[in-house]
Parts: structure tokens; C-alpha cells; sequence
């Protein structure tokens, strides 16, 4: 069996760029498309992933448009990332950048443009469809702001009957049974999709179904995650407004209305640190689809620093539970403070990827979580 891989990247913000990056050290993997909001490059020789990830190294196209011409309404796929975040020109960062200095991340040569091997389009997700014969997998690195963006992106591939695998990394609860309400479309194609498969929900989710093995009676599952970002805080704005919308007195909408001075100023009226509680992560209901424990009795919290590097805690996966001989333990997973949310994220997406193709190879259609497979390395 031919066992290498070709796959597209939907999204080439903070999360994106460095799934490219990481699967450079991999074996079997070769990009062929990548997208952002402004702009495809497609190559089924193989990116020079190289020449991509320069020409967009500070410069990833992670607001709407700047000019503000397309509204983001619930139908355009504008509503994905929401509507303050544009920012316009200016030198790289030195270090000492603010939301409106240093990072072009908006306008028109922002993003996948600015490489000699990306093209303007205004339908960059339908120009990845229309290549997708040459696609074994594609992992949606999108925003979720708008709940429903990823379900409908798996419907249009649906809906062009690909025959292949999706992975994306989204985090919200809600979303797994919107894609559960497309599997028989998902099925129809000849898809496999493994849904919530980044870091938490993904890797960690993962990680507790392992942990749980022990237990005959799964009491609960607790994860905390901390996140050190100041060096990747400009290129992952996206995630850390997708965060804001957890904390009390927020939600989706206001986040997603929110200007860049409006999170600074969050920012720094925590000292630059943001603590979750009971966040909707989707770790609950993938373990409760996984037989492993009710969603109720998930919860996930965690510590984002975004002005330092140093994780401000440990990332920890606690399952307790009884054992069939009576005895209640705590099983702990936990991670090195010295892996970051990067490779933590593209890591397990990338594994997920793998294992999936096989699936899809063999047959195997329909939607997956993070605790029903085992990711491959
Ligand atoms: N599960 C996890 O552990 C985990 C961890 C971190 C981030 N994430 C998720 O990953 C996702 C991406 O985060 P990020 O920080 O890379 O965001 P980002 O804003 O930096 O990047 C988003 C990318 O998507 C592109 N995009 C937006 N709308 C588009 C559209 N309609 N068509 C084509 N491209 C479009 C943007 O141009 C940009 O390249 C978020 O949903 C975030 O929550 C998950």
C-alpha cells in the first residue's frame, strides 16, 4: 500500500503554519495545498514549505478584511474569525509590537499572497474543493467563532463528493454534534473526519481515555493546561480571542466584536494572564461519546500567559475513578513544561491525520474523536 500522504492546510494562522512546519518532520507527509482567507497555493509536486512559511512569517492573514467591504454575516464565510481584528502595515516585529504595529495581517497582500507560490482568491476553500482528487487529507486549522463554519466546511466537501479525511482542531462542545448531524453526507462521500483533534480537545482527550483505562467507573476527568505565548503572541491572536470568549462576561459574539485594543486592554488588566474556568471544551462530550464518562463530570480550565514563555502551569490530565477490585485512584498524565501549544497541537493533529488516512483506506467513514482513535507518529 502506498503509504505516503498528500494534504492541504485550510487556515495558515498560528495554528496552520506550524502544522506545516512540523509535518516537514515527519515521515510520509507532503503538503500540496494550503489556503487562507486571501489566498491558495496548491502544488501536487509538494509545497516548498520553506518559501511559504518566509513569506508569511509575521504576516499571516488572521483578521477579516480591512477595508471592512465584506460584512461578516452568519452565511459568508467572513463570520469565521468576526470583525475587529484587522490590522494594516508596518515593519515586522521587534519584539515590543502592539496590536497595531508590526504585523500585517490584513489588506490585501496579507497572508498566503505575499509567497511566490500563492494566488489572490476571494473562494479559497472551494479552490482547495476542486483539487481535492489529489487530497488524501485536509486539516481545517480554521477559526470557529462562527460555531457552524466547520460543519459547513465539511459539508462542501461533502457536497463535492471527496473521498478522503478531515481533521480539525476545533474546541467548542457544541460543535461535535453539528458534525455528528452530517455524518450520513460525511459517510456518503467517503469520509473520515476526526473532529476536536489539537491539544485539548485532542491530545488530552486521547490521554484520558488511556488513563481511564485502570477504572471499571469513571468518576471524573479534570484538565488544566497552561500556556506560555509570548513569543508566538502575535501569531496566534486567533486562539487567544477564540479563548476570551470563555471567561465570565463573555461570550462568542462579544469576543468576536472585540477590537485589538479592547483584548489588550483585557490583557493587561490581568497582568497577562488569563485564567479559564468550566471551559465548553469538547473533551467532555468526546468522552462521553467514547463510553469513557459523562460529559458532567469533564471539566477543563487552564492558565494562558501571553507575556511570557514559560508555561505558568502544568499541563495535567487527572482521571479518577474504581478499579473492579474496589480500590479509587487517580491515574495524572502530564506534559513537559518545555513542549509548547504549538507542537502539542500539530503533533497529535498530524498523528490524527495519519491514523485517519488508514481508516479511510480501509473503508472506515464517518466521524471520530480523539478518544476513538489512536494516532499514528
Ligand atoms: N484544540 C486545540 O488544542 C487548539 C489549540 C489552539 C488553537 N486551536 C484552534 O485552532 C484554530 C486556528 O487558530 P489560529 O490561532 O491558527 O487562528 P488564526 O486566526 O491565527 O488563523 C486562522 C487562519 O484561517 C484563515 N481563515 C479565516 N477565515 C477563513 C476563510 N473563510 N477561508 C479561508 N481561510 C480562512 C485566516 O486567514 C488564517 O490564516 C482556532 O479555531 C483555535 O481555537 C485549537
Amino acid at each position: 500500500m502506498d503509504d505516503d500522504v498528500t494534504f492541504a492546510v485550510l487556515g495558515t494562522g498560528g495554528i496552520g503554519r506550524r502544522t506545516l512546519d512540523v509535518a516537514r518532520h515527519k515521515d510520509g507527509l507532503t503538503p500540496v495545498a494550503a489556503c487562507d482567507r486571501n489566498g491558495v497555493a496548491v502544488d501536487h509536486s509538494g509545497l516548498d514549505v520553506d518559501e511559504l512559511l518566509d513569506a508569511t512569517e509575521g504576516n499571516i492573514a488572521s483578521g477579516p478584511e480591512a477595508d471592512g467591504d465584506t460584512p461578516a454575516t452568519p452565511e459568508s464565510d467572513y463570520a469565521s474569525d468576526g470583525g475587529a481584528a484587522a490590522v494594516e502595515g508596518g515593519s515586522v516585529d521587534d519584539g515590543t509590537a502592539t496590536a497595531t504595529d508590526g504585523v500585517k495581517q490584513a489588506g490585501e497582500d496579507a497572508g498566503i499572497v505575499a509567497s511566490a507560490q500563492g494566488e489572490p482568491t476571494e473562494t479559497p476553500i472551494d479552490d482547495v474543493i476542486a483539487e481535492s482528487d489529489g487530497i488524501d487529507a485536509v486539516l481545517l486549522a480554521l477559526p470557529n467563532l462562527e460555531h457552524d463554519f466547520i460543519p459547513r466546511v465539511a459539508e462542501r466537501f461533502a457536497g463535492a463528493g471527496y473521498e478522503g479525511v478531515l481533521v480539525d482542531v476545533l474546541k467548542r462542545s457544541r460543535v461535535i454534534g453539528m458534525l455528528d448531524d452530517r455524518t450520513d453526507a460525511l459517510e456518503e462521500s467517503g469520509i473520515t473526519f476526526v473532529c476536536g483533534a489539537g491539544a485539548t480537545p485532542g491530545f488530552l482527550t486521547g490521554a484520558a481515555a488511556l488513563a481511564a483505562q485502570s477504572f471499571v467507573e469513571v468518576e471524573d476527568v479534570e484538565i488544566w493546561w497552561g500556556v506560555g505565548l509570548k513569543s508566538g503572541y502575535e501569531d496566534n491572536r486567533g486562539t487567544v480571542r477564540e479563548d476570551i470568549a470563555h471567561l465570565d462576561g463573555y461570550d462568542i459574539e462579544t469576543a468576536r466584536e472585540m477590537s485589538e485594543e479592547a483584548i489588550e486592554e483585557l490583557i493587561a488588566e490581568h497582568g497577562g494572564q488569563l485564567e479559564f474556568h468550566d471551559m465548553e471544551h469538547a473533551d467532555d462530550v468526546l468522552l462521553e461519546r467514547a463510553g469513557i464518562c459523562d460529559a458532567e463530570d469533564v471539566s477543563v480550565g487552564g492558565v494562558l500567559d501571553v507575556r511570557s514563555d514559560e508555561k505558568p502551569t502544568t499541563t495535567t490530565v487527572r482521571v479518577t475513578g474504581t478499579t473492579f477490585d474496589g480500590e479509587r485512584g487517580t491515574n495524572t498524565f502530564e506534559l513537559d513544561d518545555a513542549t509548547s501549544m504549538e507542537a502539542n497541537v500539530n503533533g497529535p493533529a498530524l498523528g490524527y491525520l495519519k491514523a485517519a488516512v488508514l481508516r479511510n483506506r480501509a473503508g472506515d467513514y464517518g466521524v471520530y474523536g480523539p478518544a476513538d482513535v489512536m494516532p499514528s507518529f
